[in-house]
């Protein structure tokens, strides 16, 4: 079988800057990672790209606006000098590479509702990037599986689903990035679903009432108290009832309820929240054995050891089966990309709801 050279490139909802990763894979289940970089945005921008998002979700459906197209050419920008630093990295010259899998980053995410009222954002300018980097770009991965009744998210799970093939089942793939998401496997069926705020809240805490921009080790979150009652308040919210296919904008949810705790109660507070979503998530699916973490929550292990104690299920980073739990998602576009070019399925009714398995994205050459 032949493999096919691309990159994956990934600016997730946390806003820490871009993953950018390099895979060789004939699109199915052989995926050969051949590295990694991540380049961080700085806090300047990503207060461009908070005002973005926030224009953006003002707005009734994509569309030229001023501010977020400037933003939307700036963070074209950035990811170019990704694609290059990985590149110099691995040694691997950009006529070697076949294909980017660009997602942009989510500006506003809007699934729901009849078909001219829902609308999901990705922005960065696709032919922009094929021409700053001269690789042929695929992009704006979530617009056809919502415009067919999908979510539109979560999208990563094909390639959980690829790269778990001869695990053995029942298996979760958790993946803790700003907002969190589950892909479940049983032995003879899958799914995938949006469990709630993951490091988001917490991250806007910290950021809010400290200097620093995440709970780092989750060392504040450790020294503070968890008040339940707060947690019960936060929890008592439809979204956690609602059937899967599910998927969350990162602006759907407030940590409002934690408002006058101490940084380290608060905190920890927000870090049991996130570990009761998850809970309630579990409820959602079929009993699991086990929970692989993947994304920046599994190097909190205030964060992984409260999942662990509020869920009962074994939770270990991705790094125990061999995967990299900090380049998967960018991974996974690349993948797509991949899948895209050849016309193959990138989303399925099992996870994103859409009605029939289809395919995404749009190639600019
Ligand atoms: N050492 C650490 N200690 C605690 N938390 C960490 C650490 N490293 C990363 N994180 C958390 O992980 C977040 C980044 O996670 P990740 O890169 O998976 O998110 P993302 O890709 O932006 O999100 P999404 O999956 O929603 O698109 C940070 O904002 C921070 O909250
Ligand atoms: C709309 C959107 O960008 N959603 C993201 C976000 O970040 C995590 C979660 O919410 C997931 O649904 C999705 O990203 C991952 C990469 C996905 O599509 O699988």
């Amino acid at each position: 079988m032949i493999l096919t050279t691309a990159i994956g490139l990934m600016s997730g909802t946390s806003m820490d800057g871009i993953d950018a990763a390099l895979i060789d894979t004939d699109g199915e289940g052989q995926i050969i990672p051949r590295g990694f970089v991540s380049l961080p945005y700085d806090a300047e921008f990503v207060h461009r790209l908070k005002a973005a998002a926030a224009h953006a979700l003002e707005q009734h459906r994509p569309g030229p606006d001023a501010l977020i197209d400037a933003v939307a050419a700036e963070l074209t920008g950035l990811h170019a000098i990704a694609v290059h630093q990985l590149l110099a990295e691995t040694g691997t010259d950009a006529s070697d590479v076949a294909l980017i899998g660009f997602h942009g980053h989510t500006v506003a995410h809007r699934p729901n509702g009849a078909a001219d009222r829902r609308w999901t954002w990705q922005i960065g300018d696709g032919p922009l990037l094929a021409a700053a980097t001269r690789i042929a770009v695929v992009h704006d991965f979530r617009s056809a599986d919502v415009a067919a009744g999908g979510q539109g998210a979560p999208l990563a799970p094909g390639y959980h689903r690829a790269r778990s093939e001869g695990l053995g089942r029942p298996l979760g793939v958790l993946n803790l990035g700003g907002v969190g998401n589950l892909t479940w496997f049983s032995e003879d069926q899958w799914g995938s679903f949006d469990t709630g705020p993951a490091n988001a809240l917490i991250d806007d805490w910290i950021a809010f009432h400290s200097d620093r921009r995440y709970d780092e080790g989750g060392a504040i979150a450790a020294t503070g108290t968890v008040f339940e009652d707060v947690l019960t308040n936060m929890l008592d919210l439809p979204w956690f009832d609602l059937a899967p296919p599910k998927s969350l904008d990162r602006a759907d949810f407030t940590g409002q309820a934690a408002r006058g705790l101490s940084l380290a109660n608060g905190a920890a507070t927000l870090t049991a929240f996130t570990a009761e979503t998850i809970r309630l998530a579990l409820g959602h699916v079929p009993p699991l054995a086990r929970l692989l973490v993947t994304g920046g929550g599994r190097h909190n292990p205030t964060l992984m050891a409260m999942i662990e104690a509020r869920t009962g299920v074994k939770t270990e980073p991705v790094e125990a089966i061999g995967w990299n739990g900090d380049a998967l998602e960018a991974e996974a576009f690349a993948w797509m990309a991949v899948r895209s070019a050849a016309g193959k399925a990138i989303s399925w009714p099992e996870t994103t709801g859409v009605p029939q398995a289809m395919t995404g994205g749009r190639l600019a050459a």
